[in-house]
């Protein structure tokens, strides 16, 4: 498939020498723009506004990173649903493949890959179960269908069929009076949020040349430290 494409050739260059990229930011990147305690979610705040701001297709999609009992990596996108100082939130299967992961090594990577932005914002940290509460009060908020997909689904589990997974979907849409019902659909068991609590942050802007920007923010147990990194 890739012989008909000349991948060796294809590349964007991010903005002209000394120039603003389509961040639309004139300045660079500088470690005197990570202030606070902690330092980054000012930042993280601004460039996820912008994200939102311009349009770009699931500004608040972020690729996970885990690793398994066995040592093994593995990627997956999902969807921030908070992002304040105590970290970033999200909702899955505690069963699936990545709840596993999680199980036996509570640490992981996100990065909000913003390339239309030519921005990227890469965490790493523990993880941590959100509080019952936490994940009931979003739960109630996600939509019906999604909530008895989620009811009905073994995430990660192998199933045989489209079939067999469209009839597992309407056996829990009966149980709760419908897929346009009232009966309420409880949390399930098996589904809740996760919070990356960062030990580290960093700030990447795309720049002329492969000239990029990077600044990293750590807490290094005594306090936030703030360093540019080389691209
Ligand atoms: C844009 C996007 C957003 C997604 N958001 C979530 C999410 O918030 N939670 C989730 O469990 N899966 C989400 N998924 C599906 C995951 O990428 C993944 O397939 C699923 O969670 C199973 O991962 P695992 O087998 O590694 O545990 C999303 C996929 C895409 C493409
Ligand atoms: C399986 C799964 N769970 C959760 C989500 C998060 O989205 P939401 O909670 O907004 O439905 C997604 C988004 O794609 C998803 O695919």
């Amino acid at each position: 498939m890739s012989e008909h494409l000349d991948l060796p050739s294809m590349r964007v260059g991010y903005g002209a020498a000394d120039s603003t990229g389509a961040d639309g930011v004139v300045e660079h990147l500088d470690t005197t723009w990570l202030t606070g305690d902690p330092p980054w979610p000012a930042l993280f705040q601004r460039w996820l506004g912008e994200a939102v701001a311009a349009q770009i297709p699931e500004p608040n999609a972020m690729v996970l990173g885990t690793v398994d009992a066995d040592g093994r990596p593995a990627t997956r996108t999902v969807l921030c649903k908070g992002a304040d100082a105590d970290g970033v939130v999200f909702f899955t299967g505690y069963d699936s493949r990545k709840g596993r992961a999680l199980a036996a090594n509570p640490v992981a990577s996100v990065t909000f890959p913003w390339i239309a932005m030519e921005r990227q914002v890469h965490f790493r940290g523990r993880v941590v179960k959100v509080d019952p509460a936490e994940t009931l009060a979003y739960w109630q908020a996600r939509p019906r269908g999604s909530q008895l997909s989620a009811y009905a689904s073994q995430q990660s589990e192998p199933i045989g069929s489209r079939a067999d997974l469209v009839a597992a979907a309407a056996a829990v849409a009966a149980e709760f009076g419908g897929v346009d019902g009232q009966t309420p659909v409880p949390v399930p068991p098996h589904w809740g949020g996760y919070r990356l609590e960062p030990v580290s942050v960093e700030f990447w802007q795309g720049r002329a040349d492969r000239l990029h920007n990077r600044v990293l923010t750590e807490d290094t147990g005594t306090g936030w430290t703030v360093q540019r990194l080389q691209p």
